[in-house]
């Protein structure tokens, strides 16, 4: 009993620190192999401050979880400000690991390699148990906030979450923080749980066995990785008996679910009643194995070696399959009993969240948040005296491809400008400069007067610019709400500690309304229906759709659409004609359209601007861009008598 408690204690400590690597690793994709280093600098400071100053568990365990952070941030800051390859990162970290345990090694305070014994033991059971549940909570929390979902964006596109404002040196650098916060509290709870550490058991394996919890257990999911660190503690014990055997079931484990399911067990998913048959297999597998080790253990002096392996594997089948069937089966049966408790659920959570806000709101501060998110969605107000854009002798090589070169021209307020050419003349590289994705080599782009040049592309999207993409960038794996959820992430402005702790009164009203905002811009483009459903699933033109709502909650005033009709039939062009007409009028839009399908651009643009190798080569009405002999020669790659292709001209 004493020893499977322990096993479990054990495994609560690794889950607190794999839960906040779900946050980094799982989330963000970079990889970390020196985590153990901030459970170490965690149980150092914790149990120093218990063992020579006799504080309290509690402060010292805040003060080990402190520490970890400033270190976090120290560490963090050059190695994400460069953006390194996750590769590099990983090595970086690998470094850093070693650092800390040379460090320890040698400092007096630590005792040096022989470390600290006779820690006394504060932590048990029942606290380690509380602060794994208090640590799921908190992370959960935090997922489903603003700052959740900001780092959740940037570990699926980069591009796309700064093209929505999402600064990722300092949202990486949070999340980096975090998962060294709990990584310092789990090594605090360890030092006071085992009352013995040294620099040595802080080392690589450990890093690596957290790394492999999240990566094995899903990236993009905390219940998977919850589940794989469990499995990996708890396996290697069950297995004492196999001796170093168990060390090489449990690389050929590792090595199958690295191969087969390179996004861990569960992926982008939490674990739920429809994926649960697979939680089951992996019980089962477990529990087989187990058992078959016993058999082989107890039995193979009697029945001679070969038998034993028999009726060991034998074993081992047969209750991999009754545990993953009988768990398919009872996943099955408690579906509709599910759907009815969920539901009644959050009837009582909308209820119990109603009294709270009614009883402590305060309500001066929430109306000055929704007032801020109203006005996010209000209709754009023109100055009709100024050119909304100008771009002046803008040029861009790339290497010695010239891809734009000196090209001027204006957009007018509240117009839709087309901008086209062949393939390859620039006018992506034109949306590119404007967006800041890259830095331009001369020219000056004037976004109401103000000059974008230099601005991180950030900076540029917050002030009023926002576009899509010519190769859809959406965030995958969230749900189609989710990602108009995310580019509202101005609109609130709760605090981090809010986030973390989710007070009914101040975090949910701000996220209740985000939804309905995020709801009506779906509507605005038919994809109400659509909410819940994840993003990658939405057939392509709907995808297209999503990309304009997600635009469109960063309230632009001026709208980029990269070849919005791209891949879509002649109905689907149709439908997006009206769609854009429609969001233009309605919010009083400035676009710029880039777009092959020439029946939509003469259909809503009213002027347009023709660009071939970089420069431009005419500028019009649309009747006067068809009737233009440099466009049909661009076009057509020859000389052309206009009256030949352009009869009405
Ligand atoms: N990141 C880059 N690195 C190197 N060359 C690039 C890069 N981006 C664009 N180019 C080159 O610049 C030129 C213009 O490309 P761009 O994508 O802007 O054209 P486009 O008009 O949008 O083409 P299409 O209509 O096919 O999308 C091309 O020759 C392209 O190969």
């Amino acid at each position: 009993m004493a020893y499977a408690q322990a096993i479990f204690t054990n495994a609560a400590i690794y889950i607190i620190a794999t839960m906040g690597l779900a946050i980094f690793t799982g989330y963000t994709g970079l990889f970390s192999l020196g985590h153990a280093a901030f459970m170490a600098i965690g149980g150092y400071t914790a149990a120093i401050l218990t063992y020579f100053f006799k504080v309290p568990l509690l402060p010292a365990l805040i003060a080990g979880v402190i520490l970890s952070v400033l270190v976090s941030v120290i560490i963090g800051y050059p190695t994400l400000r460069v953006k390194l390859r996750s590769d590099y990162f990983a090595i970086a970290t690998l470094g850093f690991g070693e650092a800390v345990k040379v460090l320890l090694e040698n400092l007096e305070i630590t005792q040096g390699a022989r470390g600290l014994p006779g820690i006394t033991k504060l932590a048990d059971p029942f606290n380690t148990f509380l602060f794994m549940i208090l640590t799921i909570w908190l992370c959960r929390n935090f997922l489903h906030s603003n700052y959740g979902r900001k780092i959740i964006a940037i570990g699926q596109d980069p591009v796309a979450a700064e093209m929505i404002g999402i600064r990722l040196l300092p949202n990486q650098m949070l999340s980096l923080a975090i998962s060294a916060g709990f990584a310092g509290l789990s090594g605090g709870l360890l030092a006071h749980y085992i009352t013995f550490i040294q620099p040595a058991i802080f080392n690589m394996d450990l890093s690596s066995l957290i790394t492999a919890g999240v990566v094995c257990g899903g990236m993009g999911s905390l219940t998977g990785p919850f589940v794989a660190v469990a499995l990996f503690i708890v396996i290697p014990e069950l297995f004492r008996g196999l001796a170093l055997w168990r060390l090489v079931m449990y690389g050929a484990l590792l090595v199958v679910i690295i191969n087969f399911r390179p996004k861990g067990l569960f992926g982008y998913e939490e674990i739920n009643l429809n994926n649960a048959p697979k939680l089951f297999t992996i019980i089962g597998i477990t529990v087989g194995l187990t058992v078959a080790a016993s058999i082989y253990n107890e039995y193979a002096s009697y029945w001679g070696r070969f038998p034993s392996v028999l009726a060991a594997l034998a074993a081992a089948v047969a209750i991999s399959f009754i545990v993953s069937y009988a768990g398919r089966w009872l996943s099955s049966a408690l579906k509709p009993f599910s759907a009815k408790f969920s539901k009644s659920m959050s009837a009582f959570y909308a209820r119990y969240v109603a009294a709270f806000q009614k009883a402590f709101t305060p309500t001066r501060r929430l109306e000055v948040q929704l007032n801020a998110l109203k006005e996010r969605l209000a209709v754009v107000r023109l100055d009709h005296s100024q050119p909304v854009l100008k771009i002046e002798h803008l040029s861009k090589k790339f290497g010695g491809v010239v891809a734009v070169n000196d090209l001027s021209f204006e957009v007018r307020p509240g117009e839709i400008l087309g901008l086209i050419g062949p393939n390859g003349s620039g006018k992506t590289t034109v949306f590119n400069l404007i967006s800041g994705v890259y830095p331009i080599d001369s020219g000056d782009i004037l976004f109401e007067k103000k000059n974008l040049v230099g601005q991180p592309p950030t900076a540029i999207v917050l002030s009023g610019i926002s576009r899509t993409f010519q190769n859809i960038r959406l965030f995958g794996s969230m749900t189609v709400l989710e990602n108009v959820q995310t580019a509202l992430h101005t609109a609130s402005n709760y605090s981090l500690l809010e986030a973390f702790i989710q007070w009914p009164w101040s975090v949910n009203p701000m996220e209740q309304r985000q939804r309905e905002q995020a709801l009506e811009l779906l509507k605005l483009v038919d994809l109400e229906e659509y909410a819940d459903r994840v993003a990658k699933t939405l057939p392509y033109g709907l995808q297209r759709k999503l990309e304009i709502a997600r635009a469109l909650a960063l309230n632009p005033r001026l709208l980029l659409l990269d070849e919005p009709a791209a891949g879509m039939n002649p109905k689907e062009s149709l439908e997006l004609v009206d769609l854009i007409a429609r969001i233009h009028k309605l919010r009083n839009l400035t676009i710029i359209l880039i777009e092959h399908h020439m029946d939509v651009v003469m259909n809503i643009c009213e002027r347009i601007v023709v660009i071939n190798f970089g420069s431009k080569i005419a500028e019009g009405t649309p009747q006067e861009i068809q009737c233009n002999p440099a466009v049909l020669e661009a076009y057509l790659g020859d000389k052309v008598e206009v009256e030949e292709y352009a009869p009405l001209c």
